[in-house]
Order: structure tokens, then sequence, then C-alpha cells
């Protein structure tokens, strides 16, 4: 498996998440039980665990979709909780989210739906400029191609890089990918992971990338996390992750490569 490099982008004085202490229970199933974590500038990091887990509460927390029962949130300087519903707007617009099913509209082309973020946060930007910075994110996922393309005439692997050039068009300082490699053959994977390195390097994005997919995590995670009954129980590197006989830890491990 491919093992990423050491990231020399990455500033460890600079964190634009900082979490400690959240917790979250839906009635009396406590699923985030004390959760601390922090995410540097530049940096990739991979949040792993089970189905079920909490990952996607935690990114719905980060962004606001949810609010926290317990604990400290801060993105990019802002303490979420005490936000007004503006305020936490404008911060959502900070945070690219890429949701796992590329979340396109079907009825429109590739550039209408590029189009679309901008119209909504972007009225002042003239039509030049929005071609502009259309070209420049098409260009980023190697899908210039692709403008007037209906997103059914794109493969699978093609929607998810159209849905992350969407994602990039309000030029984010936070990415939150969210199982990005589901569903995509392993050679596709391999190109996506690519993907994510590349808008990191190019973006200059922090990204928090939830995963199931161990390949992708190795590719792509300067630091990984493992979610395990409600709270981080390893972090590291991806080998130091798994250097532990913790059983539910290498259960993990094995399941990933059954046939
Ligand atoms: N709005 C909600 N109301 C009630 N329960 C919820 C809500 N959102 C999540 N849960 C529960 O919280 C737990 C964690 O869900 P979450 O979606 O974060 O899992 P996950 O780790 O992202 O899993 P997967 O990998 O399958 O997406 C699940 O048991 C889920 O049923």
């Amino acid at each position: 498996m491919e093992q990423k490099e050491i990231n020399p982008r990455i500033d460890r004085n600079e964190k634009v998440i900082s979490i400690r202490g959240l917790k979250k229970a839906f009635d009396d199933f406590e699923v985030l039980k004390g959760v601390d974590l922090d995410l540097f500038k530049g940096e990739n990091l991979v949040v792993l665990g089970r189905s079920g887990t909490g990952k996607s509460v935690l990114i719905k927390i980060i962004s606001g979709l949810l609010q926290a029962d317990e604990g400290y949130v801060n993105v990019l300087g802002r303490e979420v909780g005490k936000l007004t519903p503006k305020q936490l707007d404008e911060l959502r617009l900070k945070i690219g989210f890429s949701f796992q099913n590329s979340a396109l509209y079907d009825s429109m082309t590739v550039k209408e739906n590029l189009e679309f973020p901008l119209e909504r946060h972007a009225k002042q930007m003239t039509q030049k400029e929005r071609d502009k910075i259309i070209d420049v994110v098409l260009e980023a996922v190697g899908l210039s191609q692709a403008l007037n393309q209906m997103p059914s005439e794109l493969s699978g692997g093609q929607r998810k890089r159209i849905g992350i050039a969407r994602t990039l068009i309000l030029r984010p300082d936070i990415m939150l990918y969210d199982e990005p490699t589901a569903g995509l053959d392993p050679i596709t994977s391999i190109e996506i992971n690519k993907l994510i390195n590349d808008v990191q390097r190019r973006f200059n994005t922090s990204s928090i990338i939830i995963t199931h997919d161990l390949t992708c995590a190795r590719a792509v995670g300067d630091r990984v996390v493992m979610l395990l009954d409600g709270q981080f129980q390893r972090q590291g590197s991806f080998d130091e992750v798994f250097a532990t006989d913790d059983e539910r830890v290498q259960a993990f491990y094995n399941y990933n490569f059954i046939d």
C-alpha cells in the first residue's frame, strides 16, 4: 500500500479545528463520549471507525448541522455552539463538505452544477469570473472536457471528481470528505486518493477524511485517528495506529482484507 510522504506544509502552530470533551447522545445512546481532536493547518486527518461509531455525527457537529451536548468545538477560530445562525452560515462557506453520494443535480449540466453555489453565495461575481473559477476547479479535478455533460453521462469516479470540484468552487479552508472512495473500484479509488492529496497541495486546504478504506487512509492521511466506543482510542501515523494488540483495532485491519 502507498504510504503518504511527510507533508512539509502542515503548520502545527495553527489549529483550524480544536475539539475538547465533545459529547453527543441520542436519547440514552451515547455516541460521542468525550472526544478531543485537533486539525492543523494544511493537514489531512483521517478518521477511521466502524459503521455507527459516530464519524458522521462528528463532522455534522463540526459544520454546525448538529448541536453538541457538551464540550468545546472551535472551527477557524469560532466556537461553533455560540454562533448566531448568520455567523454559522458564514462559517459554513469556509467548510467544503464532499458528500458520499456526490450530491449532483441530475437535471443540470456539470457547468450548471458548478455555477449553482456561486449563484447563491458569490452573487457579486461576473460571468467571466465564474467561468474562470469553473475552469480552474474542473482542471484541478482533471475533467475540463466534462463542462457540458450531464451527470448521468459520467462514471462514478467522474461524478465524485465533479462533486469535489463543486465543493472547491467557493475556495473553502477546510474540506470534509465523507467516505470519498465508497462504491468505487480499487483503481478509481487510488485516483481519488491522489486527487485528495492534489487538492491539499494546490488549494492549501486542511481536511478531515472519513473512511473505512485503509488504502485511502494510508495514502491520504498525514495523521490517522480511530474512533472506538465513542472516543479516539488510537492516533498517529497509519502504522502507529495499527501497532497495537487491541483486538478491536486488529479486527478492523483484518476485516479490510477479507475477500
Ligand atoms: N439524528 C439522529 N437521531 C438519532 N440517532 C442518530 C442521529 N444521527 C445519528 N444517529 C445515531 O448515531 C450513531 C452514529 O451515527 P453516524 O452516522 O455518525 O455513524 P458513522 O460512524 O458515520 O457510520 P457509517 O460509517 O455507517 O456512516 C448511529 O447509531 C446512528 O443511528
